[in-house]
């Protein structure tokens, strides 16, 4: 299959290496540093797995038109990415995102209707530019989005899977999109603001019965929006957290960094989709408050 992963970070580049590895035709597209040193070197992926792989990798979007894009930039970089690279999305092309966050797949809409949705629960770090750390092996779930199913999400399945992707469809990929939001939206900015592991946050009852109030106030938001689990979030909220104990999560790396975190596309998210049907989501909206609060103070450190 001829692929191409747009925003090729950790998450973006893990999966690249892993179907480059498989034989598909791949390209990556990222920052200039990563994509010269996978020029000079390969892509190096270390960690469960160990190899080497030797895609192409460029800064901007090539002329061809894909069977798929892959969108794996952090949400906020989701409407730039997808302007830049509009001119190879072509009838054939279908566009499959494996982001955190809500909304993603709706930007890709306006481009085309052939989109997948998608989430996973592998880990990956960017350890140096042109090495990857795969930080830890999950599951990957998609579907045509928002629910329905069709040949090319079995067919996109069947390509991960060969490549060691371990990918099961879902014929309503839009509710596991919410499941991962509204695990994110308790653990990420609650961790964020106290620096601690998810570990400290399911031992302490305190925050352990605060993290299932915020999950359970999203639940309230997405049932009013139609979205029916298939698991309940807050069974998937205390599994994530024993699984992934040891992690500080992606928001509070993101702020030790500097960088912007994806709290407008997780909680912002959830207050828009409340204040659109006339609801309010107080516990995310005072989250997403203290969050922006927090970038601002590491930004301008
Ligand atoms: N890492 C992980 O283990 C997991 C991540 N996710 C989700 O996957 C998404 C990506 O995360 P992650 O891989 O960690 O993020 P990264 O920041 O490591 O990777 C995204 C990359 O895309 C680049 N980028 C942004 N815009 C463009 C563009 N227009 N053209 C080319 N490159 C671009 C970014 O550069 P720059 O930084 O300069 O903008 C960055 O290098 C997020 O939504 C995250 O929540 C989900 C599951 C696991
Ligand atoms: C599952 C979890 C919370 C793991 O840390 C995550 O997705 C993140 O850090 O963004």
């Amino acid at each position: 299959m001829e692929i191409c992963i747009l925003g090729a970070g950790s998450i973006g580049s893990l999966f690249g290496a892993l179907l480059a590895k498989a034989g598909n035709e791949v390209t990556l597209i990222g920052r200039e540093e990563h994509v010269k040193a996978i020029n000079e070197k390969g892509l190096r992926i270390v960690g469960v797995e160990e190899f080497t792989v030797y895609p192409k990798a460029v800064t901007y979007a090539p002329e061809n038109e894909p069977d798929l894009i892959i969108l794996a930039t952090k949400s906020y970089s989701t409407a730039h990415a997808l302007s830049c690279a509009k001119h190879c999305i072509g009838k054939k092309t279908w566009i499959l995102s494996i982001q955190n966050g809500l909304g993603n797949e709706d930007l890709a809409l306006k481009y085309t209707k052939n989109v997948l949705g998608g989430i996973t629960t592998n880990g990956a770090m960017l350890e140096e530019w042109g090495v990857v750390r795969w930080t830890g092996k999950g599951i990957t779930k998609i579907g045509v989005y928002p629910k329905g199913k069709n040949e090319m999400a079995e067919k996109v399945a069947r390509v991960f899977n060969n490549a060691g992707i371990e990918t099961q469809v879902s014929e309503n990929i839009i509710s596991w999109k919410w499941v991962k939001a509204l695990v994110n939206s308790a653990i990420n900015p609650v961790g964020a603001l106290l620096e601690v592991k998810n570990g400290f946050l399911l031992e302490n009852e305190y925050l352990q019965a605060i993290l299932m109030e915020i999950v359970k106030e999203g639940c309230r938001v997405a049932m009013q929006w139609g979205i029916e689990f298939e698991e309940h979030p807050l069974e998937v909220l205390i599994d994530t957290l024993e699984r992934t104990k040891d992690n500080y999560n992606s928001m509070l790396q993101d702020l030790k960094r500097g960088k912007k975190t994806e709290v407008d596309y997780i909680n912002g998210k959830i207050v828009e989709y409340a204040e659109n049907i006339g609801l309010s989501a107080p516990m995310n909206n005072l989250l997403w408050s203290l969050i922006k609060a927090k970038e601002h103070l590491t930004q301008s450190k």
